[in-house]
């Protein structure tokens, strides 16, 4: 069966992403099928797939026309991506399937997210994140205490002296299943000042990325918390694929700002 494929990135977040408007062409997306798209060597290879579709077509409970399907590279299914949300959008956009100059929201398993594009960025509105606990996670025999912060997916966020202190991430770092039975992504960050942070993520599903939106949000949590100040923060968060930048003050809504790209596209036949 031939169908349409399109590659994308977020700051060197990778994403394939599967138009299936009604829901005929994909049917049930197997994990399989997803963890081969994502496979590097044998397949298109990306962090995640985002099926496309009309809300109508998957039957979640939103009030979005389009809905972001989204499976990690394993094939696991996530509830939000926010570098893949607005990937979403322009993909959107250019395929005149929304209005240009208007808001643009999409339905995700994490809520309805609202996304404006700007000149070559997009900003989404991440509501509100859910400040929960302390735990541990380990990586390469050192330990941290990880701020637990929900951002429509799980965080566990460490402080670090230095990115290079979590050592090579290609393991699965450590952390306490009876506080995330469901798995958790892992933020390791590095303060440069009040409003600057840098980071790595070792992502569930997918391993270590050069960057993570839904990540970028959590960590600034944790850093403004840690400020013990209620003054709203517009912080740059450098990530190793590049730069995004959030805003946050507590009971705020959460605003993640980035770039989004297509890069390529075409008709696919999955022969394996
Ligand atoms: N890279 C994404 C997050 C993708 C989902 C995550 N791996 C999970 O399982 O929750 C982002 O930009 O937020």
């Amino acid at each position: 069966m031939t169908f349409p494929w399109l590659k994308g990135h977020g700051t060197e977040n990778d994403f394939v992403l599967l138009p299936d408007h009604d829901g005929t062409v994909h049917g049930t997306l197997d994990p399989a099928f997803v963890a081969g798209l994502c496979d590097r060597r044998r397949g298109i290879g990306a962090d995640g797939v985002m099926r496309v579709i009309r809300t109508a077509a998957l039957g979640e409970p939103s009030d979005a026309t389009w809905f972001m399907d989204y499976s990690n590279a394993d094939g696991s299914v996530s509830e939000m991506c926010g570098n893949g949300v607005r990937v979403f959008a322009l993909h959107l956009l250019q395929e005149g399937l929304v209005p240009e100059g208007e808001p643009i929201v999409i339905g995700t398993r994490g809520g309805d997210k609202t996304v404006t594009p700007h000149e070559d960025m997009f900003s989404v509105d991440m509501g509100l994140p859910e400040v929960r606990g302390y735990s541990k996670v380990s990586a390469n025999g050192r330990t941290w205490e990880a701020q637990d912060v929900r951002t429509g997916n799980p965080h566990a966020v460490a402080f670090v002296d230095s990115l290079s202190d979590a050592g090579y991430l290609v393991d699965q770092p450590d952390f306490d299943h009876s506080v995330y039975p469901e798995g958790v992504n892992i933020e390791f960050v590095q303060r440069v000042d009040a409003e600057h942070i840098k980071l790595r993520v070792h992502e569930r599903g997918s391993g270590e990325t050069r960057s993570c939106g839904t990540g970028a949000c959590a960590a600034v949590v944790a850093h403004a918390l840690d400020r013990r100040t209620s003054d709203p923060l517009h912080c740059r968060v450098d990530v190793p694929g590049g730069t995004v930048w959030v805003d946050w003050g507590p009971s705020m809504p959460l605003t993640l700002t980035g770039p989004a790209e297509i890069v390529a596209r075409g008709e696919m036949d999955w022969l394996s």
